[in-house]
């Protein structure tokens, strides 16, 4: 079973939080759902720099990564994720989006209202 390593970006900016969509997907269980901006870490790249890099990669976004929030251990059916969230913070809600079907910046308060990929449900409780 492969395991992957990923990072994940919490991007707050003037207290709304980026949520991305993803497309359709060769997993059901993937399609459609919300995640936070990332992807997987390169070998011998550091967690943030991988982040930085994802973010201007997918998005076109600036960020300054801060705070460890969560690491969660996932286990998909066809895969298992390491899964580590990083608060950030970005100086613009202005995204290309390159990858993701969608965008959304949203309060805390409302980030329950969308269909998050399950890996990330525990990091929505530590928010
Ligand atoms: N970036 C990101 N990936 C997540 C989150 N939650 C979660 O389960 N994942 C999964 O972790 C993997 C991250 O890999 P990736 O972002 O480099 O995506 P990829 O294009 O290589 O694979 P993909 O085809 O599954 O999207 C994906 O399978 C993605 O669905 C999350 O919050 N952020």
């Amino acid at each position: 079973m492969k395991h992957y390593k990923v990072v994940a970006a919490v991007i707050e900016h003037k207290g709304a939080i980026l949520c991305t969509q993803k497309g359709e997907h060769n997993y059901p269980y993937l399609s459609y759902k919300y995640e936070f901006p990332g992807g997987k870490v390169e070998r011998g790249e550091r967690d943030e720099d991988a982040l930085i890099r994802e973010i201007d990669e997918e998005l076109a976004l600036c960020i300054t990564v801060n705070r460890k929030i969560a690491v969660v251990n996932h286990q998909y059916p066809d895969f298992m994720i390491t899964l580590t969230a990083f608060h950030c913070n970005s100086t613009s809600r202005e995204v290309t989006l390159v990858e993701h079907l969608h965008a959304i910046w949203l309060p805390k308060e409302k980030l329950k209202t969308l269909a998050w990929a399950a890996a990330d449900q525990p990091i929505l409780q530590y928010l």
